[in-house]
C-alpha cells in the first residue's frame, strides 16, 4: 500500500493559496500511484487564530468538496489533515478522511489543544476517537499535540488501529521531541505510524519538516528534509502481525494493576 506524505510550507491565513497547493500536490501524489495522500495540520489557514472569524472554514464544506471531489476522480484515499472549522459558533481544529470514491468516512476535532501555540484561547476541543476502515484495514488518526499523550494513542490501538496518522505543525525548536515520541508511540503500539509535518515560518515559528513514516519494530521508513517534498512509502501491512506475535504486548498488559 503506497502511502504518500505531503509536506509542504503553508500560507499563513491565506487559505486560497493553501487550497490551489494542496490541490496541486494531491493530483502530482496521485501521477506518483500513491494510494493513501496524508495533509499536514491546520493546512488552509496555518495558525492564523486571530482572524478565524474570517478564515475558518464553516462546517468544514469546503474542505470536503475538495477531497471528496479529488478523492473521487482520482480514486484516492485522502486522510486529511487538518483544518480550521468553524462548527455550531466554536472553532474547531478538524480531520476529514475520505475513502477513493469520495466518501467521507471520519471527521476528528484535535483533542489536546496546544496552550504554547494558543490553541486553548480560540479553539473548542474534540471528544471522540478516530478510527475509520480503508482497504479493509483499520486505521486511527490524531493530530499534533495530541503525540504527547501514549493513553490517546494506546486507545486508538487498543481499537484496531494497524496505522495511526498524525498530522502536525510541530516548530523546529522541538522536533527531537517529534521524533523520539513518534518512533516511541510505533514501538509500544506495534504499528505504522505515519507523521506529516510542514515546513516554511509564521510569524511566531519555524518548522523544518522532519515528517516520518516508521514501522511497527520502529524502523524508520522515510524521513522529510527541510523543504516541501512528498514521501513516498510502500506499507507491508503484514509487519503489524509479524511484530505482534514476536512480542506479544497487547496480550501482556496487565489490565489488572492499570
Ligand atoms: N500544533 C501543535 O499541536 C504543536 C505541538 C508541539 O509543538 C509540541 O511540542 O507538543
Amino acid at each position: 500500500m503506497r502511502i504518500a506524505c505531503i509536506q509542504i510550507n503553508i500560507a499563513f491565513g491565506n487559505p486560497k493559496e493553501n487550497i490551489r497547493k494542496v490541490e496541486e500536490k494531491i493530483r502530482k501524489a496521485a501521477m506518483l500511484n500513491a494510494k493513501i495522500v496524508v495533509l499536514p495540520e491546520m493546512w488552509n489557514t496555518g495558525y492564523d487564530l486571530t482572524n478565524l472569524e474570517l478564515t475558518a472554514d464553516v462546517n468544514g464544506e469546503e474542505t470536503k468538496n475538495l477531497l471528496t471531489r479529488l478523492a473521487k476522480e482520482l480514486q484516492i484515499h485522502i486522510i486529511g489533515g487538518s483544518v480550521s472549522t468553524k462548527k455550531n459558533n466554536h472553532f474547531y481544529n478538524t480531520m476529514y478522511v475520505v475513502n477513493n470514491t469520495g466518501e467521507l468516512i471520519a471527521e476528528y476535532d484535535k483533542a489536546h489543544l496546544f496552550k504554547l501555540m494558543d490553541e486553548h484561547l480560540y479553539l473548542a476541543a474534540g471528544s471522540s476517537k478516530n478510527i475509520f476502515t480503508l482497504n479493509d484495514i483499520a486505521m486511527g488518526g490524531v493530530i499534533c499535540y495530541d503525540l504527547r499523550f501514549p493513553e490517546w494513542f494506546r486507545a486508538h490501538s487498543l481499537a484496531g488501529a494497524k496505522i495511526i496518522f498524525v498530522p502536525a505543525q510541530w516548530p523546529a525548536t522541538r522536533v527531537d521531541h517529534w521524533k523520539i515520541l513518534l518512533q516511541a508511540r510505533a514501538i509500544e503500539n506495534q504499528c505504522f505510524i505515519v507523521a506529516v509535518n510542514r515546513v516554511g515560518e509564521d510569524p511566531n515559528n519555524s518548522f523544518n519538516g522532519n515528517s516520518m513514516v516508521i514501522a511497527p519494530w520502529g524502523e524508520v521508513l522515510w524521513v522529510g528534509a527541510d523543504e516541501e517534498t512528498i514521501g513516498l512509502v510502500d506499507l507491508n501491512m503484514d509487519d503489524v502481525e509479524e511484530v505482534r506475535k514476536k512480542i506479544p504486548v497487547f496480550k501482556d498488559r496487565r489490565v489488572d494493576l492499570y
